[in-house]
């Protein structure tokens, strides 16, 4: 394939940032002519990511510049999907379109990328002429990163994910607000903790009183999180499901290929205060008993990314965690071991960059795949 004209949409935001980088540290830039897009900064000079002269940024409402190009890639968000997309196609526009938002996932004809886990279902669409491809869900992504070679060999009956998800998944202003909770908490007993005569007690009291009182910024959650957690991620279901948690099966088996015979996937959706590290605490039923090595070495040989950590207490403690794999495209998974309820019931946990395998990458791989290269 020869596609080379490629809109940028979203580039400046969070995930339109870390894609950059991305783009930039594996010379996808060299392979394409970028026109960068904006919904706010019409005309003015566009970055220089790609290393050349981009002009100016154009209005990424503008059908017309926009049907210009063969390849558009977003990370804008859904709202922007949603009004932009179906006016484009519209018009007729035949090119590819390479999105970070939901709105389009689980469109028939559009693919949930994810190469190392669904190449065949990319290749498949392809050939098909679909032409809309998707970035996954972001736990769902990581969970398929880690456990792939499970799924792979079609050894998994159900599986139930427990997650401890970043407030980068909600977006920049999260971020900094767990960070001003963290600071505004320890700043209210600073003196307290320094002493070290306080009883702890009463300083725990008096950030309890804290957390709970309207000084703690809570403005984008809505309540505390750190010091605390919530245990509930987008909107409310009729199933009793949150929207994060009924995405689990519904991606998962949409991006494996198996949406016939779907594998069940439920569990509970948390937001915990890491930034931008999504973990997850996995519960599988296998369909047949293999012994911890036959399924460590299943899951260490699908991918280059995943990482199996052997079930002891010090690697896990210092390989397992957002700490270590923050910023990084390492998915680290562990505490594989047979459970009490039988010898087909294993655990596993796994750590994520969710603007990396769990937004980012999985795009700009996906134009690659598109450039050929
Ligand atoms: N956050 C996440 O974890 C994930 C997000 N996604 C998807 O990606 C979409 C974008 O998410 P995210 O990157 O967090 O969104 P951001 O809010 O960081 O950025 C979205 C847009 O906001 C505009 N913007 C306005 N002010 C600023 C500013 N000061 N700095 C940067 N951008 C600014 C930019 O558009 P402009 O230049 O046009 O003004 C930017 O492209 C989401 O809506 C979601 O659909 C997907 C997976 C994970
Ligand atoms: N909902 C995810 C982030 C996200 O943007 O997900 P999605 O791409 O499915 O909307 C989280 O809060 O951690």
């Amino acid at each position: 394939m020869s596609q080379n004209k490629v809109g940028l949409v979203g580039w400046r935001g969070m995930v339109g940032s870390v894609l950059m980088q991305r783009m930039q540290e594996e010379n996808d830039f060299s392979f394409i002519e970028p026109t960068f897009f904006t919904t706010s900064q019409k005309g003015l000079p566009a970055p220089d990511f790609a290393g050349k002269d981009c002009g100016v940024l154009e209005d990424a409402s503008d059908i017309e510049a926009l049907a210009a190009q063969e390849i558009i890639i977003t990370c804008q968000g859904g709202d922007y999907t949603k009004d932009v997309y179906p006016k484009l196609r519209e018009a007729g526009w035949q090119g590819y379109w390479i999105d970070a938002a939901s709105a389009l996932r689980m469109k028939d004809d559009a693919v949930i990328v994810l190469d190392p886990v669904n190449r065949g279902e990319i290749d498949k669409g392809l050939e098909n002429g679909v032409k809309t491809y998707v970035g996954g869900n972001c736990t769902v992504s990581l969970m398929l990163m880690a456990l792939g070679g499970l799924f792979e060999a079609d050894l998994v009956e159900w599986a139930t994910p427990m997650t401890y998800q970043a407030a980068s998944g909600s977006g920049a202003k999260h971020m900094r607000e767990l960070l001003s909770q963290m600071g505004a908490v320890h700043g209210n007993v600073k003196t307290l903790v320094e002493d070290p005569s306080t009883a702890i007690l009463d300083i725990d009291r008096q950030v309890a009183e804290f957390i709970r009182s309207d000084d703690n910024p809570t403005e984008q959650f809505g309540v505390p999180l750190a010091g605390s957690l919530i245990p509930y991620i987008d909107t409310q279901l009729p199933s009793g499901q949150s929207r994060e948690e009924w995405k689990a099966q519904a991606e998962a088996n949409k991006i494996l290929g198996t949406e016939s015979a779907p594998i069940p996937v439920d569990g509970l959706c948390v937001r915990v205060g890491a930034m931008r590290c999504h973990s997850q605490a996995i519960t599988l039923k296998l369909k047949k008993e293999l012994s911890v090595e036959e399924i460590e070495s299943l899951l260490a040989k699908h991918n280059d990314w995943v990482k199996v950590i052997p079930n002891d207490r010090d690697i896990t403690m210092q390989e397992l965690t957002p700490a270590k794999v923050t910023g990084t495209l390492s998915i680290p998974v562990g505490r594989i071991r047979k459970l009490t309820m039988g010898p087909e019931y294993i655990s596993a946990f796994t750590v994520g960059d969710q603007l990396l395998w769990g937004a980012a990458e999985p795009l700009r791989r996906m134009l690659r795949i598109l450039l050929g290269k």
